[in-house]
């Protein structure tokens, strides 16, 4: 099966992740979309709520989406959520699958810093996705990856990994940092965020303050 992973550290989980998942599966005739929470997220200094409040808040938008699952594979691992870590053991776990490893653009500017990038071209294809704010330039250092790996939408896919997809999907202006600074503020912002994740937050009273949870 192909399957499309959108890793975050999803804290909340948004429409700003959620819709973006669903136009690319339907774009790349995905099978699923396993939606990943990370544990302890490389990159950022820790979150604000727990692994276990992210992993049910995706679980809540997987129970309302056909074909989206989710992930709990960084979630088990006690060490930094490493995406090639968890890919080269996707790909033991299940040899069957073609993965499509699901990102933003202010994720693709940063993919040359990540652990190990490299090895993503042999365990996944890459999939970026647009957002406010981010934009590849001429001069940017990514450009010569994406020449490399660049999938030729003229031709259909052959290779099991190793392609970079840029899709063409409806830019939303949504962040968790934004939420969470709204939601400190006492209001709720309705249209970000599906109405079971307003609610989950409400009665788990979550994000009432900036608490930083630190995970290194
Ligand atoms: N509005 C958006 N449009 C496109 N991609 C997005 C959007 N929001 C998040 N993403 C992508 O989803 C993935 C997970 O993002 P993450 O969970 O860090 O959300 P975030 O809103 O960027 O969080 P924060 O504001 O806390 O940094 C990343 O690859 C990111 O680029
Ligand atoms: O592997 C890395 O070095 C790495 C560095 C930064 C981010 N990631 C992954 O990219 C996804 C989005 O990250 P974030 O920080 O925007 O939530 C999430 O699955 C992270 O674990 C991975």
């Amino acid at each position: 099966m192909k399957i499309g992973i959108l890793g975050g550290t999803f804290d909340p989980i948004h429409f700003g992740h959620i819709r973006p998942a669903q136009e690319v599966k339907q774009q790349l005739a995905l099978d699923e979309i396993w939606l990943m929470p990370n544990h302890i997220p490389p990159h950022k200094q820790g979150t604000h709520v727990s692994t276990q409040d992210r992993l049910a808040m995706a679980q809540l938008v997987c129970d309302e989406l056909a074909g989206f699952k989710v992930c709990d594979i960084e979630a088990k691992r006690e060490t930094p959520s490493y995406t090639a870590k968890t890919l080269e053991q996707l790909n033991m776990l299940f040899p069957q699958h073609e993965f499509y490893f699901i990102m933003g653009m202010d994720s693709f500017l940063n993919l040359n810093k990540w652990y190990q990038w490299q090895q993503l071209f042999r365990l996944c294809h890459i999939v970026v996705c647009k957002r406010p704010g981010w934009q590849l330039t001429d001069k940017d250092p990514i450009q010569a990856l994406l020449k490399l790996h660049i999938h030729n939408n003229e031709k259909p896919s052959t290779l099991g990994t190793g392609e970079i997809f840029m899709l063409d999907i409806l830019e939303q202006d949504i962040s968790s940092t934004a939420i969470r600074q709204q939601l400190q503020h006492g209001s709720i912002p309705a249209t970000t965020m599906p109405l079971s994740i307003q609610t989950y937050i409400q009665q788990h009273q979550l994000y009432q303050t900036d608490f930083l949870s630190k995970t290194e």
